[in-house]
């Protein structure tokens, strides 16, 4: 597993329960400033659960360290000051808020000065929604309101945005527009996020090393070279599937 001392994000034997056995086992993996990283699993592999745990939102064990600083035992509130910011999947918006508000939200502990530059700089990576600054939120499309929730993210000066599956709900254009935006924001804000996807094709534009988690275990690591060939794309629908446990894939640190 990565883990140097470069990572801004490094996750030590992560374990998340919900009841009696635990659905997260011991999780470990490492975030490079300035890259994009992701959680690649199927439905109930235990991505979500991992992203919530690092954010503070779900009880775990083991150890988060956030910038060389053990945060394990900070409260999400504390985290989220610290700069760890929580996208949440399904566009958690409030939808009776106007888009403009819903920005503010996410804004709402810095200066107004900061606030009209972070609004400037969102609007410019999601024009969609900077013509309806007025309009409810809850009237936006599925795409724009993936958009507004990023946005909204973006507002409170993220150091790590941890993004719960982008992809969720929305059709193939609107996924490949949001995740353009993405990378945008990647290149000119040289963003540091960890997303939790279903997408493989998604993801694999994005990030620089991805993990596959399969009932609640990491069961492969990719990195660039692997994300985008043909082989490693096929290692990891394996692993997600469980198709062919000897093929899963291997890291290429
Ligand atoms: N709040 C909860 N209480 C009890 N069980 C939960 C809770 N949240 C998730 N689980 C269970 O934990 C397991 C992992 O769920 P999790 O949402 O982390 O998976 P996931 O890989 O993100 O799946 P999906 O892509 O469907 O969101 C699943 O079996 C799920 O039913």
């Amino acid at each position: 597993m990565s883990d140097t001392t470069s990572d801004l994000l490094q996750v030590d034997g992560l374990t998340v329960r919900y009841g009696a056995g635990p659905v997260v086992h011991g999780v470990s993996m490492g975030v490079a400033s300035g890259t994009v990283a992701a959680l690649l699993g199927a439905n109930g592999a235990g991505k979500s659960s991992t992203l919530r745990a690092i954010a503070g939102l779900e009880p775990s064990q083991g150890r988060v360290r956030f910038d060389g600083q053990d945060v394990s035992r900070l409260s999400c509130a504390q985290r989220f000051r610290a700069g760890i910011v929580y996208v949440p999947e399904g566009r958690a918006i409030v939808t009776d808020l106007s888009v403009a508000e819903n920005l503010t939200l996410g804004s709402y502990f810095v200066d107004a000065r900061t606030r009209v530059r972070r609004q400037q700089m969102v609007l410019e990576f999601f024009p969609e929604i900077a013509t309806r600054l007025k309009s409810p939120a809850g009237l936006l499309s599925g795409g724009e309101q993936q958009m507004l929730a990023i946005g909204r993210g973006l507002m409170s000066g993220p150091r790590l945005l941890l993004l719960d599956e982008p992809s969720l709900g929305l059709a193939p254009l609107l996924v490949a527009r949001v995740y353009e935006r993405l990378a945008l924001i990647q290149q000119e804000q040289k963003l540091t996020a960890l997303l939790v996807e279903q997408s493989f094709h998604a993801a694999a534009k994005l990030a620089a090393r991805a993990w596959v988690m399969r009932h609640g275990h990491i069961v492969g690591e990719l990195d660039a070279h692997a994300l985008r060939s043909r082989e490693g794309r096929q290692q990891a629908i394996d692993a997600y599937l469980g198709a062919r446990q000897d093929a899963a894939p291997t890291a290429h640190a």
